[in-house]
């Protein structure tokens, strides 16, 4: 399979802060990649290395089998970062027009705008639309030139779940006619509803790299939730919440939680028990991490 995308050993510091360590990961054409991690654990890092915006410290960066900061390879790949400014005096299809324009290959405006959810705004001011509506834009120009691959960081934050759901078809749409995503995401669901590979990053380490239900696997934790006035100490819990009144607990081994709390002679109710969702795999991984620093 060809390899559109990679970093070899790759670290960067800034400063004192060491945002990447030792990365080596490869896109494959054709795969929608999610990169997952907390906040400050390097994912935005990651995205600017590989679209040419930094340089690593160390290791090396390989974009369409180019380097990254030159503007010819950049113009087979589709980016919106975190931050976006439009210009606010242009019409949404004006702006389409001109950043097609840029493209030898360009997207039909209209199919790119009905992809997206944008038709019915292509005569509006970019000035006079909401948050919400500039961010959809903004990530719909990032596929304007028929990009071999396209990065998206953080693609949905503060778009309501109408608005999420039309970026996700517009990203399908993409991804079934054969072009390669990666995407940053806080939204686990997000991930789950549209990679088929997650890489969990945290602290500038790859913490796991595979399918959602591997990195579920992985980890093999279980969640088990009950109601009880007040929880006993238990052993092989990973991690403990409490929510309006119920506790949820993770663990690897779930019979032997069960066991361990009917030992105790604690007066519990309703107990239940599930597969961990990407999310309790995610925090186990993390969690994992800081127990062996
Ligand atoms: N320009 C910079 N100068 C100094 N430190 C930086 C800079 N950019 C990022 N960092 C630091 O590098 C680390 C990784 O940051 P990065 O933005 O890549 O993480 P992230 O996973 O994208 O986080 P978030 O989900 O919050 O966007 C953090 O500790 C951050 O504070």
């Amino acid at each position: 399979m060809t390899t559109l995308a990679r970093t070899v050993e790759v670290s960067k510091r800034y400063g004192e802060v060491n945002a990447l360590d030792g990365v080596s990961l490869e896109i494959e054409a054709g795969r929608l990649v999610g990169l997952l991690g907390p906040n400050g654990a390097g994912k935005s890092t990651l995205v600017n290395l590989f679209v040419g915006l930094r340089k690593p410290t160390k290791g090396l960066v390989e974009l369409l089998g180019g380097n990254p900061s030159d503007p010819r390879v950049r113009q087979g790949i589709g980016v919106t970062p975190q931050e976006t400014g439009l210009p606010e005096a242009l019409k949404v299809g004006e702006i389409v027009d001109f950043v097609s324009s840029h493209f030898p290959k360009k997207l039909d405006k209209w199919e790119l705008l009905d992809r997206f959810g944008l038709r019915d705004l292509a005569k509006r001011q970019v000035g006079g639309l909401s948050g919400g509506q500039k961010r959809r834009l903004a990530v719909a120009l990032a596929f304007a030139g028929r990009p071999r691959i396209v990065f998206l960081d953080e693609p949905t934050t503060g778009l309501d779940v109408e608005a999420r759901r039309a970026l996700w078809e517009g990203i399908r749409a993409f991804h079934a006619e054969g072009g390669t995503v990666v995407l940053t995401s806080h939204y686990l669901e997000e991930v789950e509803a549209l990679a088929e590979r997650v890489v969990v990053i945290g602290r500038g380490k790859v913490l796991a790299d595979d399918t959602i239900q591997a990195v579920r696997g992985m980890v093999g934790v279980r969640r088990v939730s009950l109601s009880v006035a007040e929880l006993p100490e238990l052993p092989g819990v990973v991690s403990a919440e409490r929510v309006e009144g119920r506790h949820h607990l993770l663990t690897p081994d779930s019979d032997r939680l069960v066991l361990d709390l009917v030992a105790s002679g604690v007066a519990f109710a309703d107990l239940e028990i599930s597969p961990a969702t990407l999310e309790d795999a995610f925090l186990a991984i993390t969690s994992k991490e800081t127990v062996d620093v």
